[in-house]
């Protein structure tokens, strides 16, 4: 185990698109660094958040059969082939649907801010993403998600462990995500790690303000791997350490008829949420 050492790019960097494809090819990660949220902004989204997690109220805003919005309860997601559930909690936040009150304003913000970014990386991508991997999309990436409904703001609660925690279970068990890139605020605590191409974990620097960018399966699939999904999970805290941990990872998804490979986007994330128990 060892510190991941990847190049942290700053948006105003002569080469940063450059820098971020290398790095998102050559580790599957790229941390961003100097954007323009304030850490402010975002330790003020982990505070009311952490209050609505604690609310008695959780319950009205359960996600509704055959929708993906609003509040999945501890343990109902496990990664793809993994029996066990994750010990976690979440609400899954989308611009064109409802939010709790104590949250809208500050959430609809925040998302907003972070799809614009997420949108110029993928601008990035377009911009020097070899022409030959270019020729095998419909489209180009940030084309792909623009006026996309499906863009998805995960916010997780990861509740203290309790005494009984099953042997093997683990906050977030080893997985590639879905989309096309994922925009991981960092977590309120340590805990993320990431598998390089040797199949090392490395621990992902737990730095406020940072953004740790990863490449989902669906932009592995689109470019028939020029871009390698990478696998991460959330290992358990320390007894010492045992606190709530909370992140706020922006899954950039497509629209739903955009064409990856043999399959749209769509047919590709419905394929994968009835695996996660989601669907
Ligand atoms: O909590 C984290 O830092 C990572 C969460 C994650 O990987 C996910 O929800 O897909
Ligand atoms: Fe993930």
């Amino acid at each position: 185990m060892s510190d991941f050492s990847v190049l942290a790019i700053s948006p105003s960097d002569a080469d940063a698109a450059e820098k971020f494809a290398k790095s998102l090819r050559e580790t599957g990660f790229a941390i961003i660094k100097d954007h323009d949220i304030p850490v402010a902004e975002i330790d003020a989204m982990y505070r009311v958040w952490a209050e609505w997690f604690a609310s008695e109220n959780k319950e009205d805003f359960a996600v509704q059969a055959g929708e993906s919005n609003g509040y999945f309860g501890y343990k109902s997601e496990n990664a793809k082939d993994v029996k066990q559930k994750d010990l976690k909690e979440f609400f899954h936040v989308y611009q064109s649907k409802e939010v709790p009150d104590s949250v809208r304003e500050i959430t609809r913000d925040f998302n907003t801010k972070l799809i614009a970014l997420g949108a110029k990386l993928l601008g990035w991508l377009d911009q020097v993403t070899p022409a030959d991997v270019q020729g095998l999309l419909g489209e180009p990436f940030e084309k792909m998600i623009e006026a996309s409904d499906n863009n998805l703001l995960r916010v997780l609660h990861y509740p203290p462990l309790p005494d009984d925690v099953e042997p093997g279970a683990t906050r977030a068990a080893a997985h590639g995500d879905i989309n096309l890139i994922t925009l991981l605020v960092t977590g309120s605590e340590p805990g993320l790690q990431a598998q390089d191409v040797n199949g090392t974990w490395h621990d992902v620097p737990c730095q406020s303000g940072y953004i740790t960018v990863n490449a989902g399966d669906m932009l592995e699939q689109a470019t028939r791997g020029h871009y390698p999904s990478t696998p991460h999970r959330v290992i358990n805290p320390p007894a010492q350490e045992n606190r709530s941990r909370y992140s706020m990872p922006l899954f950039m998804h497509p629209r739903s008829e955009v064409v990856l490979d043999h399959q749209t986007a769509g047919e590709f994330l419905d394929q994968r949420l009835k695996e996660i128990g989601l669907k």
